[in-house]
């Protein structure tokens, strides 16, 4: 027994001659909550369903809950839960009968069934849709059903492919107070998401890119390691500001939020304040600029400026 939950190596998958998935190497642990950050077509869903035995790997070793994948893919699934990116159950079928057949496909005996489901309407606050179609529930409701279907059956691993995206930012506090009551219990999460304030109560983080992972450890491990000092720069006419200063090529990324240039500045400048005000004294003149600490987005920013080959994108 390890104290892994998923343990991937070389994992990779290829479309054809497209690689969606870029020998990604996986370490993450039993009881924590861990995500996936990354843009459209990172690669997220992919390796989602490789995790869970849905797709076949094209190359790479996969442990998942000390079982391998593909070999034990069967045996596998009823230990975890998926929630995927679309609403996969029923809408003419009832909150109830959505559970109740939940339930038959987790093979659950039918009398511990009844009580469990009533255990999952009461916890996700459904008592009293219980009878309401499912196609007929709130953006928030199904992603409760949704929840409460994956998590009917008390799985060890449950994996779940950006399951904010569709509801609002109250719906979006609830469900990962839910999350962190389910990893208290001892339920490993893996959450796929575009959000970084998500991203950011993740215990492990991997970001992901052209399905390259880019950078993996704690936010806060990562907002320390990032290779790069913040700066903010306040004072009119940011656009010309950013213009001028880009070129550099010890700037890393400029981007302008409300009054301020945030701009991302390669690490071996030593005094980046200073150094900015020497090479445009002019245009940075009357100007506030003061270093800040990294955001979870600066080191997003940071880490997928490359490509897969280590090749510059700005350039
Ligand atoms: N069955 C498939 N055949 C061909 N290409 C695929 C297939 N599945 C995924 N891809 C491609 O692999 C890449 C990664 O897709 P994936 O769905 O894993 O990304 P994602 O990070 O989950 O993005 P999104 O948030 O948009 O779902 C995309 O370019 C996608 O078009």
């Amino acid at each position: 027994m390890t104290t892994l939950a998923i343990r991937a190596e070389g994992l990779t998958r290829r479309f054809g001659d497209f690689v969606a998935v870029n020998n990604l190497d996986l370490m993450i642990p039993k009881k924590t909550i861990y995500g996936f950050l990354g843009p459209n077509g990172c690669g997220k869903s992919t390796t989602m369903r490789l995790l869970t035995g849905l797709l076949t790997p094209s190359a790479g070793q996969v442990k998942v809950l000390d079982m391998e994948i593909p070999k034990d893919s069967e045996a596998l699934r009823l230990r975890l839960g998926y929630m995927t990116q679309k609403f996969s159950l029923y809408d003419d079928l009832s909150v109830e009968e959505n559970l109740k057949f939940m339930a038959q496909i987790y093979n659950q005996p039918a009398r511990t069934s009844k009580q469990r489901i009533e255990q999952q309407l009461s916890e996700f606050g459904l008592n009293q849709r219980r009878r309401r179609l499912a196609g007929s529930l709130s953006g928030g409701q199904r992603q409760r059903l949704a929840l409460a279907a994956a998590t009917l059956h008390q799985p060890e691993l449950l994996l779940l492919d950006e399951p904010t995206s569709a509801v609002d930012p109250e719906n979006r506090r609830d469900f990962w107070e839910t999350l962190f009551d389910l990893c208290e219990e001892g339920t490993t999460i893996l959450v796929s998401t575009h959000y970084m304030d998500e991203a950011e109560r993740c215990h492990g983080l991997a970001i992901l890119e052209s399905g390259c992972k880019r950078a993996d450890g704690s936010p806060k491990e990562l907002m320390a390691n990032m290779g790069a000092h913040v700066l903010e720069v306040d004072g009119d006419d940011l656009r010309q500001v950013k213009n001028t200063v880009e070129p550099l090529p010890d700037i890393l990324s400029t981007a302008q939020q409300g009054t301020y240039l945030r701009v991302l500045v390669n690490q071996h400048i030593a005094e980046p304040e200073q150094w900015l005000r020497q090479t445009h004294p002019d245009i940075m003149a009357g100007r506030s600029v003061r270093q800040v600490r990294p955001s979870l987005e600066d080191v997003f920013v940071q880490c997928t400026r490359q490509d897969c080959t280590g090749q510059n994108k700005r350039q």
